[in-house]
């Protein structure tokens, strides 16, 4: 017996396919109708399924970075730097939305700044420290924004703090500051609803506000076009109107420009009262970094055509909610990579929302700030945050899911570390074990490297290599040289990982 061959007449697929010799003239130009519709469909699904092949193919290209810290340690800062480096255009086009962060920042600044003063009297009586008020002020920004509310509901119980200490000129210049500072004060709430977008989570701490993934595309919306119609004639006028829009300015975001204005005088007065100088000295007043930054460039912050620089938004602090997603094309060594970075929130409250993004990841950047050695956790006052960093960085080596993942730790804040200990701040005064090693830089970031190396090496079945920097994300210049070498690392240790495969 004959096989069948595909040009056999005998093949029973030809043959079923062969029009009927019968066909009419109308039957065959439907027929051909139904076959060039057939073969389109054909066609179309080859195309898909080459489609998809490619995105196959460009799958195992993409490389899954976690951004993993506890909260205020520089995860969106480092992020930031990603963003300057590999999508700069991107700053540019959000660069305005920040200016809403950084005014929020100064006024929260400026409240923190007077609640702690009244918890004082406004007064600081070198001879009678008060250990109960010492407690109550040197541990905790919860406590101080629980008096915060006290000053929000009731603003004349300032002036009269000032009226018992009648002699004070100092007090009753500090009362007189708040009195005048309280229209700007008061719009705390509203710039916290605008950036939160109206959600508040619980466990924030001093009322901190948390933002979402795409939060600048929506403040945005609201913080430009103030000078639109105006003749640009400065590079800041230039630089809103490259951020085009057709709407309208946020009313409320201008009121705020239009307050720091007017109040300018009387926010250098505050940031320069003796009273304010020596309570940061003896430690009741504790500053965040960026209080000090915009409070040292109120200024430039409160002139009306105000726009953020690439360093304001690098100092800008808000809170990260959930886990935000970055896409970034890199060309390493001529191969087209596209990196994933995944920025997470820090806050205890907020550490449950990693765990979905640990099957797939490649690689972690565990960021720990070593200048927190005298800080405590805002979600829990009583856990120092080197202890707090150290627990997470032991679950994380410890994790199953994520034994074979690139591991890199940065130990970040290095610059407030130095000036701490140049201000004489002692370590061994908040982390006991410190013992009377000197306390200089050197052998105080040496001793943090050593903790976190040995929990590493407790953790490390797979004997895999941790990679260390000393890091101050704020610095550009230094960060991307260190972001180059880490990128490299990560995909050499991706390409081997990928072979294995
Ligand atoms: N001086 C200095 N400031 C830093 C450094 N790293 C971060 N900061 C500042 O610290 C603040 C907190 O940094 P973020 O990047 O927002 O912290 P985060 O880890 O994203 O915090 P969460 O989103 O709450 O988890 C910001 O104001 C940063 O500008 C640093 O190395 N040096
Ligand atoms: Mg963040």
């Amino acid at each position: 017996m004959r096989s069948p061959s595909l040009y056999s007449q005998d093949d029973p697929i030809t043959a079923a396919m062969k029009p009927p010799v019968s066909e009419t003239e109308a039957e065959r130009v439907i027929r051909l109708e139904h076959e060039a519709e057939a073969k389109r469909i054909s066609e179309q699904i080859d195309e898909d399924l080459r489609e998809e092949r490619e995105r196959n193919k460009k799958k195992r290209t993409d490389v899954k970075l976690l951004l993993l810290g506890q909260a205020e340690s520089g995860k969106s800062t480092l992020q930031k730097q990603f963003q300057l480096m590999y999508k700069p255009n991107s700053i540019d086009q959000e660069r305005l939305s920040w200016r809403t962060v950084i005014y929020f920042n100064v006024v929260r600044s400026i409240k923190h700044i007077l609640t702690t003063l009244e918890a004082w009297d406004d007064v600081v009586d070198d001879g009678d420290d008060n250990p109960a008020l010492e407690e109550l002020t040197s541990n905790g920004h919860a406590i101080a924004s629980s008096s915060m509310m006290d000053v929000d509901a009731n603003g004349a119980q300032s002036s009269s703090n000032a009226s018992a200490n009648p002699n004070n000129a100092g007090a009753i210049q500090i009362a007189n500051l708040r009195r005048r500072l309280s229209p700007l004060v008061e719009m705390d709430s509203q710039l916290a609803d605008r950036l939160s977008g109206g959600i508040s989570v619980s466990g924030s701490g001093k009322g901190g506000v948390y933002v979402r993934s795409g939060w600048q595309a929506r403040t945005i919306e609201n913080a430009i076009g103030k000078l639109k119609n105006k003749r640009p004639n400065t590079s800041s006028e230039k630089a809103r109107e490259s951020v085009s829009s057709e709407l309208p300015p946020d009313p409320m975001v201008e009121e705020v420009a239009r307050l720091l204005e007017a109040k300018e005088d009387d926010i250098h007065e505050l940031w320069g009262h003796l009273t304010v100088k020596h309570m940061i000295t003896k430690r009741r007043l504790k500053l965040d970094e960026w209080s000090e930054f915009f409070l040292k460039h109120i200024s430039r912050v409160a002139s009306t055509d105000y726009v953020p620089t690439t360093d304001d938004i690098l100092h800008a602090r808000i809170q990260t909610m959930g886990v935000a997603e970055h896409i970034f094309d890199v060309t390493i060594h001529g191969k087209a990579v596209t990196w994933h970075l995944y920025d997470v929130g820090g806050a205890r409250g907020q550490r449950h929302s990693w765990v979905p993004y640990f099957d797939d990841a490649n690689a972690i950047i565990f960021v720990a700030p070593v200048s927190a050695f005298d800080q405590y956790l805002e979600e829990d006052p009583r856990t120092n945050r080197i202890d707090d960093s150290l627990q997470l960085f032991t679950q994380i080596c410890s994790n199953a899911l994520l034994k074979s993942v690139h591991l890199v730790l940065f130990l970040n804040k290095t610059d407030l570390l130095r000036s701490k200990l140049d201000k004489g701040l002692k370590v061994r005064k908040y982390i006991t074990s410190f013992g009377e090693r000197s306390n200089d830089y050197e052998t105080v970031v040496q001793y943090f490297r050593a903790h976190f190396l040995q929990v590493h090496r407790r953790n490390n079945e797979n004997r895999r290599v941790l990679y260390t920097h000393f890091t101050s994300v704020v610095d550009t210049k230094a960060t991307q040289r260190i972001i180059g070498n880490v990128r490299d690392s990560i995909f050499r240790g991706y390409l081997q990982s990928a072979a294995l495969v």
